[in-house]
């Protein structure tokens, strides 16, 4: 069963969280993680992100993604106005690093972020997020509303036990580099993304 394994508060460029770790196991290397401003208010919809691990785009500041700078936007969102974000290990849509530096090379020779997923086997987009609604379970959010711009995320809040409040979108300007990935998620994902 998932559950709290440790916890601690965490000052960070965007102000203070309590982080929680979250796994199954004691010993776990790779727990699932909430991040939490310090004044939420669980008796209100939560401002809630659930986020998915981009080690190129968060660690490295790739400009291949939008990941870094989503991940700082919804820190300082949700500091400022209270939240949660979980932060879930589902590296490269949850193929992976390695699979996801293998489509990269793929997309180097010309194939979209679908293709080049779709060439090595492995599913577009291989990510649930059951995991994420157990966690907010745990931490007993009642009604959220969800920081970001995949309708499949939304889908999964409506199909569960936690109430959809409203979206706040979350959108990053694209850069010359991430133009045909931000394309590619509207086109192929049909994520909620203006036009520029
Ligand atoms: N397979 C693959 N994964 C990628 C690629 N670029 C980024 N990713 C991964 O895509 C995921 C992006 O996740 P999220 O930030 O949760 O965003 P999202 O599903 O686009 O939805 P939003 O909530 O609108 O941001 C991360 O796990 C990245 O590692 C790529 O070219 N190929
Ligand atoms: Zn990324």
């Amino acid at each position: 069963m998932l559950k709290i394994q440790a916890e601690s508060n965490v000052p960070t460029e965007h102000g203070e969280f309590r982080m929680i770790a979250f796994s199954k196991l004691e010993g776990d290397w790779m727990p699932h993680l909430a991040i939490i401003a310090k004044d939420t208010d669980y008796s209100k919809p939560v401002n809630v992100r659930f986020h998915s691990e981009c080690i190129t785009g968060e660690v490295f500041h790739s400009k291949k993604c939008e990941c870094g700078q989503q991940l700082d936007a919804a820190m300082n969102f949700i500091h400022k106005n209270g939240g949660i974000i979980v932060y879930l290990r589902q590296e490269g849509r949850n193929i992976g690093i390695i699979n996801k530096l293998k489509a990269y090379a793929l997309q180097e020779q010309g194939f979209d972020t679908v293709e080049a997923n779709l060439k090595l086997g492995l599913p577009a987009d291989d990510r649930n997020f059951d995991i994420a609604i157990e966690i907010l379970n745990i931490l007993e959010v009642k009604e959220v509303n969800l920081l970001t711009n995949n309708p499949q995320k939304i889908k999964f809040v409506k199909d569960s036990n936690i109430r959809f409040n409203k979206r706040i979108p979350l959108q990053i300007d694209s850069t010359k580099e991430s133009e045909a990935y931000l394309k590619t998620k509207k086109d192929y994902f049909g994520h909620l993304l203006e036009d520029e």
